[in-house]
């Protein structure tokens, strides 16, 4: 299978006034097209920079980042971003928020086939019915969904997400996981996760790299052969169990607290 991602040999520092600040050394990672990818790795070793990376807003000091065979040397506009934080906009209703994307991808399609488009993804996550309320009208939770559906809605050749669900409760968390299943059942998709979850990572990802310490690079790639929508059951058999103890000791090591 094609790659959509590849990352090869990627090195960077931040320009700081005290100097070169490293934060990447040879990173790889290559994210097959409609995959999902799931990276974790200690606090602070760069899981955020190199979303920035792949969505253009910065460029490496070594390495490239390849999207769909082109080399990222701008912006991207066919990157899709959710945060831990929504950040939708208050003056605009969920459907008009949902809708933001569009506007700016494909300003000529027809008013009538973008708000469309934005109902069946509002349909899909459990929203319907909401789209006239303002966001602080609705739940964390149901904030996040309407998040995806805006990263979505214009079909993006992949979608990063940074920590989107670090901030909710355990159950709505669980219900956010499910329905990143079934939004990759309806609609294929290729994603970066970043996390700090090494449940979520396993539960959502076909693959997981754990990135060492700073500078970080490619620590540890593991491969979940197993298809989707996987059900929430998973995380309790022993084969995920074993996966999850591979990770945390992989993670134990990239923060210098045991031996490899
Ligand atoms: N613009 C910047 N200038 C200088 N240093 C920066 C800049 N942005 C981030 N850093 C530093 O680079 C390192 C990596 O930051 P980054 O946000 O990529 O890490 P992270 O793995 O996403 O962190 P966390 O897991 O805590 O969210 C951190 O030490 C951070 O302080």
């Amino acid at each position: 299978m094609d790659n959509l991602i590849d990352i090869k040999g990627v090195t960077h520092a931040y320009k700081t006034k005290a100097g070169p600040f490293p934060v990447l050394r040879d990173l790889n990672i290559s994210i097959p097209q409609h995959s999902f990818c799931a990276v974790v790795g200690p606090s602070g070793c760069g899981k955020s920079t190199l979303t920035r990376l792949i969505a253009g807003l910065m460029f490496p000091d070594q390495g490239e980042v390849w999207l769909h065979g082109e080399l990222v040397k701008s912006p991207r506009k066919t990157v899709g971003m959710a945060f831990q934080n929504p950040v939708l906009l208050e003056w605009r209703t969920i459907l008009q928020n949902v809708i933001l994307p569009l506007e700016i991808v494909a300003p000529m399609m027809p008013k009538a086939q973008k708000e469309a488009r934005a109902r069946e993804l509002l349909a899909m996550v459990g929203l319907e019915g909401f789209e006239g309320k303002r966001p602080s009208e609705l739940s964390g939770g149901m904030r996040q969904r309407a998040s995806l559906c805006r990263a979505l809605v214009h079909k993006p050749d992949i979608i990063i997400l940074d920590e989107p669900f670090g901030a909710l409760d355990a159950f709505t968390r669980e219900d956010l996981w499910q329905t990143m299943h079934q939004l990759r059942a309806n609609e294929p998709f290729t994603a970066l996760l970043i996390t700090h979850d090494l449940r979520e990572s396993v539960y959502l990802g076909d693959q997981v790299v754990v990135l060492s310490g700073r500078p970080a690079t490619t620590q540890y790639v593991m491969s979940v052969d197993i298809p989707g929508p996987r059900p929430l059951e998973m995380l309790y058999e022993p084969d995920t169990v074993e996966r999850l103890a591979v990770l945390r000791r992989e993670i134990q090591i990239a923060q210098g607290r045991a031996v490899a």
